[in-house]
């Protein structure tokens, strides 16, 4: 096996093809570490445990689709505790940070970090900071203890507070080496993760022996390379309750139409989950799928139909879709803090148009509901599902950051736990594939029109091709399933 450390990211590659995308590890840069037993090994609750520590050499694959003929392809570490551990548990002194947009699930990551270095590694001090990455240079932080974040789980939000904006990474690092803070768990999205990743570099240009390891947080589920992101499973399920009431007034009502908007950037896996789910819906809409709404094969045309044949409709819209028919607004006010795009509220337009389509052009009195869920549905407390899932996500950053790995997001590939560089997993979004079986499962499900061309479809395929990736069409998650 050959180490290429020329490029950024640390690449090992094997026979028969074999990629290992390793992440950094403290002792790249700082020599003669002093190692210690894992404390693991003693604990009373693992005694039932047959094999205490992940394999060294144990890695994860990408590509779980294989042909007789394919190359072994690119790996990850896998995650978990390991033989040996770069700090004394007395030593440590970890931190805790929560940035960007709520999501069902961060108050479990939160407490189980806590819990896991307390209960696994003995460790006592940990800090949370408050506000996001601006917390580090201007906020208050709170000290966590198990105590502390006992019940926390049971609570939406983050008892940290988040925030966007004000990543200033020296101010950051500064902040980090004069609290003497040597492992950060840093829980966000694609921005937050991008953020870390310029704290991590940082960290090491400065020799520092501080880990810095980041949990993925996003209910929109468009961070690259993982299985899922924590929280989306509740947000889908209290999607459904909105999509249940829109329908409930849709039926009730002569001509009802329930238009609902729930999350989703760039992405629309919220409105294809719920929708996929509630069987309720006729038509949904996602960032990923243009549509337009006059003429043959419109969505104003499907309405009519649609309210002719059953008397009532339930239309699911993911906030990014669509919103090329709006027009662009005035650049210079519409990002956010972060940079990220204002989006208009393509719910509320879309419901006036078609309000207005119907007055203007047909003789059918409608009746349209528009529900707008989105905070409700990122504000719950997680689900119990959702709450495991943070639970092992928070342990295996804990195993990965005692291990001396940093540089890191820790994710679930093909269901197993790994550690994924930062690079790996910014460099591009999560989206809906729509000539994936799993969005012609949807629209066999609502029967709405695809509003594509074939000529778009066939330009779709292309594109896929010549990006490298592929769909095989029966990814059971509706993401790229990578050749
Ligand atoms: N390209 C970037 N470089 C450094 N920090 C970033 C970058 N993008 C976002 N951030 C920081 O990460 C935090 C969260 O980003 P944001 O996009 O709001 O949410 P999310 O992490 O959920 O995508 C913010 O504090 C923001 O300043
Ligand atoms: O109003 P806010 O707080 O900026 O959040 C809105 C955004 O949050 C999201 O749910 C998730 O965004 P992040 O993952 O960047 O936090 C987007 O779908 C939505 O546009
Ligand atoms: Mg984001």
């Amino acid at each position: 096996m050959g180490l290429s450390g020329a490029s950024k990211s640390k690449i090992v590659t094997g026979d028969g093809g074999y990629i290992l995308e390793d992440v950094p590890h403290l002792s790249d840069y700082i020599s003669d570490l002093p190692t210690y037993p894992n404390p693991l090994k003693t604990n009373p609750a693992y005694s039932v445990v047959k094999q205490y520590f992940v394999h060294e050499d144990d890695t994860v694959v990408l590509k779980i689709i294989a042909h007789k003929s394919s190359l072994r392809g690119l790996h990850f570490r896998r995650a978990g505790p390991r033989k040996k551990v770069y700090f004394n548990p007395d030593d440590v002194h970890a931190c805790i940070v929560t940035c960007g947009g709520l999501c069902p699930g961060l108050n479990t990551v939160i407490r189980e970090i806590v819990c896991g270095l307390d209960s696994m590694y003995g460790v006592k001090k940990v800090l949370g900071i408050e506000g996001g990455y601006k917390g580090f240079y201007s906020r208050n932080t709170i000290p966590l203890s198990p105590k502390v974040v006992n019940d926390i789980h049971k609570r939406g939000g983050t008892v940290l507070g988040t925030s966007r904006g004000g990543h200033d990474t020296t101010k950051i690092v500064d902040s980090i080496q004069d609290r003497g803070i040597n492992q950060v768990y840093i829980i966000g999205g694609d921005g937050t993760q991008k953020g870390a990743s310029f704290i991590y570099e940082e960290v090491k240009k400065r020799g520092l022996k501080v880990v810095v390891a980041g949990i993925p947080k996003t209910i929109d589920n468009d961070i690259s390379i993982i299985d899922k992101s924590f929280g989306f499973d509740t947000a889908v399920e209290e999607a459904q309750r909105a999509i249940n009431a829109a329908h409930v007034e849709a039926e009730s009502g002569e001509n009802g139409i329930g238009v609902v908007k729930v999350m989703g950037r760039y992405s629309g896996f919220i409105a294809m989950y719920a929708t996929l789910a509630s069987r309720d819906v006729d038509c949904c809409l996602i960032p990923e799928s243009p549509f337009y709404l006059e003429g043959p094969g419109g969505l104003f045309e499907f309405i009519d139909r649609r309210l002719k044949e059953n008397g009532h409709m339930v239309l699911v819209i993911a906030e990014g879709a669509g919103q090329e028919l709006l027009g662009s607004r005035h650049s210079s006010e519409s990002k956010d803090a972060s940079g990220n795009k204002l989006l208009r509220d393509i719910g509320l337009w879309l419901s006036q148009k078609i309000k207005d389509y119907f007055s203007k052009h047909t003789k059918m009195a409608i009746n349209l509901k528009y529900i707008d869920p989105t905070y409700m549905i990122r504000a719950v407390p997680s689900n119990a599902s959702d709450n495991v899932y943070c639970t092992l996500l928070a342990q295996s950053a804990v195993h990965g950051a005692m291990a001396g790995y940093t540089g890191f997001t820790v994710g679930v590939v093909n269901g197993r736990h790994s550690y994924i560089p930062f690079d790996r997993i910014t460099e591009k979004q999560n989206k809906v594939v729509i000539t994936d079986r799993m969005w012609a499962r949807l629209l066999s499900s609502t029967n709405q029109p695809s509003f594509l061309s074939a000529k778009d479809i066939a330009d779709g395929r292309k594109e896929e091709t010549s990006s490298g990736l592929s769909s095989t069409g029966d990814s059971a998650n509706g993401n790229l399933v990578k050749k």
